[in-house]
């Protein structure tokens, strides 16, 4: 047999970022995979309708409101998960924002909140997760949500960048220490996917046709498109993968002249 499982049936996940979005997206995926899910961000209506989608669906689902990067919070949420499921095979780091400041206008208290939330939330939701991955059940997949602005450089914003850049080595550090634990450690780097993070700007025509100018693809993304990714790395056909970053991105990356 040369076809791995892509099967997810048994498994339990915890999204992070999963009220909205690409998060909800995932999650919505991962349940369709066959996981169970938790859901975590700090808007518990959002989660309650990411929840009612996903037991439609036969699954269970968690729903813990959850600032990630609050680090009690985050230690109670991922607990909890561990004390209901007894186990966490899948961690999704998705959670994020930007503030698209030009360099000389970014203020310290925005690079303190953008790197709150999109860096060290996954710093600390991986190190909670990745305790009881390597005691409890001899390892797992670690999933987080990085961007074509850490490879390349795009005019949204360098703290924004920084983060994104910085979650992409903290990927490759992490799939070289819990390599050993049997812990996957992997990044998504996604162009642009049509969400509440992106909708304005998705609105300006004259900023899609930029988009577009240096997208091999000639479209945006649609989210399952970006799904069908992860659910490749959370499952065992992705077992052998780790501390890599796949962009999906419509060839973005790639683009030349
Ligand atoms: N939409 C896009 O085109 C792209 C998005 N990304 C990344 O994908 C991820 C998701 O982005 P979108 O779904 O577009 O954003 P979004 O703004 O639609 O959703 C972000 C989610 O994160 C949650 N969140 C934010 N701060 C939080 C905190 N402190 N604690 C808990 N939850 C928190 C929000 O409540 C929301 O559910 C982000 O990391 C973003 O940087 C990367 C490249 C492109
Ligand atoms: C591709 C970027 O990640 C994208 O650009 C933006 O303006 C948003 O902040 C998205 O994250």
């Amino acid at each position: 047999m040369f076809l791995p499982s892509f099967d997810l049936e048994g498994k339990t996940a915890i999204v992070s970022g999963a009220g909205r979005g690409i998060g909800r997206a995932i999650a919505i995926g991962l349940a369709e995979a066959g996981a169970n899910v938790a859901l975590l961000s700090r808007t518990e209506e959002d989660l309650k309708e990411t929840s009612s989608v996903i037991e439609n669906l036969g699954r269970k689902t968690l729903v813990l409101p959850t600032d990630v990067t609050k680090r009690d919070q985050v230690h109670n949420s991922i607990s909890a998960v561990s004390s209901e499921w007894g186990k966490i095979d899948i961690l999704v780091n998705n959670a994020g924002m930007n503030i698209r400041s030009k360099a000389l206008e970014a203020t310290d208290e925005e690079w303190q909140t953008i790197m709150d939330t999109n860096l060290k939330s996954a710093f600390m939701m991986s190190q909670e997760a990745g305790k009881i991955m390597k005691d409890q059940n001899a390892g797992g997949k670690i999933i987080n949500i990085a961007s074509v602005a850490g490879q390349v450089a795009l005019r949204t914003g360098v703290v924004y960048a920084a983060t994104k850049a910085a979650l992409m080595q903290m990927t490759k550090v992490l799939a070289m220490e819990w390599g050993q634990y049997g812990i996957n450690v992997n990044s998504i780097g996604p162009w642009y996917f049509k969400t509440p993070l992106t909708e304005k700007l998705l609105a300006d025509e004259a900023y899609v046709q930029d988009i577009l100018a240096v997208t091999p693809l000639k479209r945006i993304g649609e989210l399952p498109e970006l799904v069908g990714p992860v659910v490749f790395l959370s499952s065992d056909a992705g077992n052998y993968v780790t501390g890599q970053t796949l962009f999906v991105d419509g060839g973005m990356t790639i683009h030349g002249f």
